[in-house]
């Protein structure tokens, strides 16, 4: 909690995933201004890789010489934060995971043991008969960074929104925790598994709220029919999936945020987030090129929304009360961040 006595929930969410991912990519426990640096620059990337002008006209590339400019700077960060722990991890992998005492003081710790970070499978693939560049390893996993941060805190964010205003909904979570874990224990990826209800929240969070409301560009690779159109080869074709979760000949009352309706009997029982069994939600797409770590990405969710709530009690700040307003931000996220005040939870 700030000394404003609120805490400022999507920050500190982006921070905390942000670092559990550099962690996954690179198998190495980083100081906390080091992971706020990487988010910061991985955020400016994704911001200008947003469609522009000259990605549907390129005849006016040469009008944006001041934004190709900025591009190749950040570009050149990105390259500087993310470098230095390729090669580490990489000197990791040569060593064989034995790393002298010298060479293990003279960087960040490597928590992830050998074969464990992603980046460990990067080294050793050969997609087109070569190893892969630094530059390529580096666009490889900020696209995993970037991809898991803001889609899982966006997520966070809105399902601590409704537990705030709703503080009926929160306390039948924290039931639900303290009832597998009791008042004292630590939540692992086994007990969340088991809690129902908050698996409902999370599911109505990515109903109501999904992080993309589109997906990310797909391409026609021949000709195709699609919904009746004929879409031509190599065209472009933008997925909006969030008007599923709005129809109401789909949804019973749309707009409500109601977990109740992922229980039995509930109007959402039976819905497949994979979209495989027909699609009533697509939050993470759907068929060959659904999210990669749709299962990593809930889990995140659900961890830490169960250890939030086990440890605090969120109420609504009065200073700055909650405001569901959206706003793009390559996630649609509450234009006013949520800020919450917190008071720790009794432990007897
Ligand atoms: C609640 C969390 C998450 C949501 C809602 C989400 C949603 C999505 C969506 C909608 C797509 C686009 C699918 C398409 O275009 O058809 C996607 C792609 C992707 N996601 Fe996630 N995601 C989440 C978590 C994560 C995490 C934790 C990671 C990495 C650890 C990740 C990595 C990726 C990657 C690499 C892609 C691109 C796949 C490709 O190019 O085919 N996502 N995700």
């Amino acid at each position: 909690m700030d000394k404003q006595g609120f805490v400022e929930v999507m920050s500190n969410c982006r921070l905390t995933i942000c670092g559990i991912l550099i962690c996954l990519c690179f198998g190495a426990r980083i100081p906390e201004e080091k992971v706020k640096e990487i988010e910061a620059v991985l955020k400016e990337v994704m911001m200008m890789t947003t469609l522009k002008l000259p990605d549907f006209l390129p005849m006016l590339t040469p009008l944006f010489g001041k934004q190709i400019k900025t591009a190749k700077e950040l570009r050149k960060r990105q390259m500087e934060c993310l470098i230095p722990l390729i090669r580490r991890r990489k000197a990791f992998v040569d060593s064989e995971g034995m790393f002298s005492d010298r060479e293990a003081s003279d960087g960040p710790e490597m928590v992830s043991q050998l074969g464990a970070a992603y980046v460990d499978s990067l080294l050793g693939f050969e997609p087109a008969g070569r190893v892969l560049g630094e530059q390529e390893l580096v666009t490889l996993c900020s696209e995993v960074i970037s991809a898991g941060t803001d889609t899982s805190a966006t997520t966070v964010e809105w399902a601590l929104l409704h537990m705030v205003q709703d503080q009926r909904i929160q306390e039948r979570v924290y039931k639900e925790v303290t009832c597998i874990v009791g008042k004292n224990g630590d939540v692992s990826e086994n007990d969340v598994e088991k809690m129902t209800y908050l698996e409902a929240v999370v599911k109505e969070t990515l109903r109501r709220h999904p992080p993309s409301h589109f997906l990310l560009s797909h391409a026609a690779k021949t000709e195709t029919e699609l919904g009746g159109y004929t879409i031509p080869a190599d065209a472009n074709v933008e997925f909006y999936t969030a008007w599923v979760t709005e129809d109401p000949a789909i949804w019973k009352d749309p707009d409500e945020f109601r977990p109740e309706r992922f229980l039995d009997g509930g109007d959402g029982v039976d819905v497949d987030v994979t979209g495989t069994r027909g699609v009533r939600m697509a939050p993470f797409g759907a068929g060959r090129r659904i999210c990669p770590a749709m299962n990593l990405g809930i889990l995140h969710v659900r961890m830490l929304l169960a250890r939030m709530v086990h440890a605090f009690k969120w109420e609504p700040s009065s200073a700055h009360p909650p405001d569901p307003t959206e706003t793009f931000a390559f996630t649609v996220v509450m234009k006013n961040s949520l800020r919450a005040v917190i008071s720790p939870r009794s432990k007897t």
